[in-house]
């Protein structure tokens, strides 16, 4: 079941893996022509009510496969204004096969189409793009669609209605039947239709590889304020003072507002040098320990999210410092290094992004293969054991929450570094401010490891961990 934004995250990604949308289309038509086939016999008339989108494209494309059939297509508005490329010249490809078609610019001229008169009309003229009620022509023709009494074929989605939801703004066509592609939609349960999923190669690895569609959808609104973008707390220091920086600037090229890194008061100023765009907190002492817990509870439920680990070190007393920290924060936290060595063992109500790498993952208990797929699978059963959501970081990298697993196949060897695992946290940790923890732990190490591919295209082998600082916001950029 695959919600409208999540099929076009799929779509993108199986673009990026060589199967572009034109060929979708291609199969899409060639499904829609199919069920019709169900419905009709030979010189039977079968209408195509098409709209300017996708949606009627996949149209276009099914008269052509119907061909020897009675066929019309009606667009509504004109040709020039159809919105895709690909729909463009699959309309293109209707003229230059002589297949007919007419244009229909406004609702009176639906009653010049004889819709009574056809043995099938198919519905094409909104898909997943509708946005609000139905406007005119198309809602004088959902209402003479429905009015027909004829079978009725609906591409993807009945005309008008809400494929999330079955519901409609306004004028709906109600359908016989509805084909849709590759899984079901939500809203399709709703409806009093038959439906078919049809498979239109779109390759498994484009749900389960993270690709450059999982970033869609985020853009920034235009008009958005200081703290949309979300206010991040590092918890992190002590021993290591670059650890917390490297995440916290991280973070700020991950689109976060503001972030703030609580650390020992010891180490404080190295960790202002690195960067003036940190509000550093001075925390007493020159660990993280149990003293400073309540200090830091005031500080993380002021935020959208926390990363807890980086720098803070091995030793028992910031351990336990963490522990008590987790067991009374029931916010949103990224856990990384060796704060995780916790995470098992503790009673929490925060949920949580783990970012292990696979020794630490079995450090915490958890699984030990050198089989990718099986790694995934028991990474799968150790995240719900956890009830938290685990990113095992290796040559490829596992996602799950234990209901969903997806693999990052970005980065490179040069990650090995010190202080790639510390960025990786605090893009995590910026994504996690406003977005589900399988989403933020997934683009987060997707981006990640994008930013250190291209880093490593011009330095090479000698890649350092603030050289993915500055090509975060390229990421970004050029895959929205
Ligand atoms: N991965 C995918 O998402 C795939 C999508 N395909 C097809 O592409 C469709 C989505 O295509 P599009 O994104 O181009 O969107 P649509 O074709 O659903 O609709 C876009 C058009 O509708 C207009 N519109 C929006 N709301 C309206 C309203 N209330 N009243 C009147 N007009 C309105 C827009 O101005 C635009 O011209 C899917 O439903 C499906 O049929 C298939 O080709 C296969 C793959
Ligand atoms: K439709």
């Amino acid at each position: 079941m695959l919600t409208a934004d999540r099929m076009a995250a799929v779509d993108a990604n199986a673009a990026a893996l060589g199967v572009p949308r034109k060929q979708l289309m291609e199969s899409s038509g060639n499904a829609v022509a199919r069920v019709v086939r169900q419905y009709v016999d030979p010189d039977d008339q079968v209408i195509f009510v098409c709209g300017r989108g996708n949606n009627g494209g996949d149209a276009f494309v099914a008269a052509r496969f119907l061909d020897a059939y009675d066929v019309e297509v009606a667009l509504l508005g004109h040709p020039d204004r159809i919105g895709t490329d690909i729909a463009r010249k699959n309309w293109a490809a209707l003229q230059a096969a002589e297949i007919p078609a007419t244009t229909i610019t406004d609702s009176t001229a639906i009653d010049d189409l004889d819709l009574a008169g056809a043995d099938c009309i198919v519905d094409a003229m909104l898909g997943t793009g509708v946005t609000g009620a139905l406007r005119e022509p198309a809602a004088t023709a959902a209402r003479a669609i429905t009015a027909a009494d004829t079978a009725v074929v609906a591409v993807d989605v009945p005309s008008g209605v809400d494929a999330d939801t079955g519901e409609a703004a306004g004028d709906a066509v109600t359908a016989d039947h509805v084909v849709t592609f590759h899984d079901t939609k939500p809203g399709l349960d709703a409806l009093d239709a038959a439906v078919t999923v049809a498979d239109i190669g779109i390759p498994a690895a484009a749900e389960r590889f993270v690709g450059p569609g999982d970033l869609l959808g985020r853009e920034r609104a235009a008009e958005s304020h200081k703290g949309d973008h979300g206010e991040l707390l590092v918890i992190g220091g002590g021993p290591y003072t670059g650890a917390p920086a490297l995440a916290g600037q991280a973070a700020l090229q991950a689109g976060a507002d503001l972030v703030h890194v609580a650390c020992p008061e010891s180490v404080a100023p190295q960790v202002q040098g690195y960067s003036e765009n940190l509000i550093v907190h001075p925390l007493a002492g020159e660990l993280v320990t149990q003293s400073v817990v309540d200090d830091l509870l005031t500080q993380a439920t002021a935020v959208d999210a926390v990363v807890c680990g980086p720098g803070l070190g091995d030793n028992e007393s910031t351990r336990a410092a963490v522990g008590a920290f987790l067991e009374r924060y029931d916010g949103r936290a990224v856990v990384d290094a060796d704060a995780l060595s916790v995470v098992p063992e503790v009673d929490t109500g925060a949920t949580l992004v783990c970012t292990p790498h696979q020794g630490e993952v079995v450090k915490m208990g958890g699984p030990s293969t050198d089989d990718r797929e099986q790694l995934a699978d028991q990474v799968s059963d150790f995240a719900a054991d956890l009830g938290h959501t685990l990113l095992v970081k290796g040559a490829h990298d596992i996602i799950s929450d234990g209901e969903t697993t997806r693999i990052n196949r970005t980065g490179n060897p040069g990650m090995t570094v010190g202080g790639t695992g510390d960025v990786l946290a605090g893009v995590v940790g910026a994504l996690l401010a406003t977005e589900e923890p399988r989403a933020a732990a997934a683009v987060g190490a997707y981006v990640t490891g994008r930013a250190a591919d291209l880093a490593a295209d011009t330095v090479g082998d000698s890649l350092v961990a603030t050289d993915l600082l500055d090509r975060l916001p390229e990421v970004f950029a050029t895959d929205e």
